[in-house]
């Protein structure tokens, strides 16, 4: 589809003009807010399947512009929802070198440093990603909230090579490690809900999961998120840094977030 950015005038505010969902329902990041939650005691833990990728396998690290993204093997699945999901790529939002905030989601208003999505479709009823990505049970997406604060070693797996992908549509392998690692310790306590691509064409096809605790990575693991990255690509004249790649928070639209845990 066309060219749309976080700012300007391909900015989110422009983006219905061309994709029309993304100024539709069921529109996603939400803000968490208490009165609008409900807890379900059915809400089972996720289970990770093949997350433990052998470092002998390679990913592919890219620039695609609007983030970095991790490719995944389709060997990772998660089960315990209503259909197996089987995983896609890994991509982040932040904020900018000097304002600590660029997480999608919110809770009770506040927003986090950055916020790492797991994508993953529906492979129990279509065949790959493309056919699932407009389909309202086509995708599921594992959300993590990121703080700064301690280093940690899970993510420098990826930050070490992110120089080697300055520049739009730049990629590179790297070794495979364990995605498990760069999840919170407990996955049981999270919120659930239905919504969408946070980007456009903005499909409401999300099964949403974000897991209500967050990671930490140094502030100097943040910085090389937020400060090595750019949406241009290498030849351009005019370098345009990779930042605040976040959507703001949408419309509840009479959508009520279920939660796994109580207060
Ligand atoms: N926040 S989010 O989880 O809604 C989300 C993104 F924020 C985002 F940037 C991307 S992207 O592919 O990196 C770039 C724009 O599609 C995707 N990519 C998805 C959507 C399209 C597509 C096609 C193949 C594999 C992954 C994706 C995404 F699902
Ligand atoms: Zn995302």
């Amino acid at each position: 589809g066309g060219k749309w950015t976080y700012n300007g005038p391909h900015g989110e505010n422009h983006w219905p003009k061309h994709f029309p969902y993304c100024g539709g329902a069921f529109q996603s990041p939400i803000n968490f807010q208490r009165e609008l939650q409900r807890y379900d005691p059915g809400l089972l833990p996720v289970q990770l399947q093949n997350y433990n990728l052998s470092s002998s396998e390679q990913l592919t690290l890219s620039n695609n512009g609007h983030s970095v993204q991790l490719s995944l093997s389709p060997r990772m699945y998660l089960s315990g929802l209503p259909h197996r999901y089987s995983a896609a790529q890994l991509h982040f939002h932040w904020g900018s070198p000097n304002v600590l905030a660029g997480s999608e989601h919110t809770v009770n208003g506040k927003q986090f440093a950055a916020e790492m999505h797991v994508v993953h479709f529906n492979s129990g009823k279509y065949p790959n990603i493309t056919m699932a990505l407009d389909k309202s049970d086509g995708l599921a997406v594992l959300g993590v909230l990121i703080e700064v604060g301690e280093f940690n070693p899970a993510f420098e797996q990826f930050l070490k090579y992110v120089n080697g992908i300055k520049y739009r549509d730049q990629k590179i392998q790297v070794p495979a490690f364990n995605i498990r690692d760069l999840l919170p310790a407990h996955l049981d306590e999270y919120y659930r809900y239905d919504g969408s691509l946070t980007t456009p064409p903005c499909y409401p096809s999300v099964l949403w999961t974000v897991f209500r605790h967050p990671v930490t990575i140094s502030l100097r693991q943040y910085l090389a998120l937020a400060t090595a990255l750019f949406s241009s690509h290498a030849q351009e004249s005019a370098p345009m840094p990779m930042l605040g790649n976040y959507r703001k928070p949408q419309l509840m639209d009479n959508r009520v977030v279920l939660v796994s845990f109580q207060e």
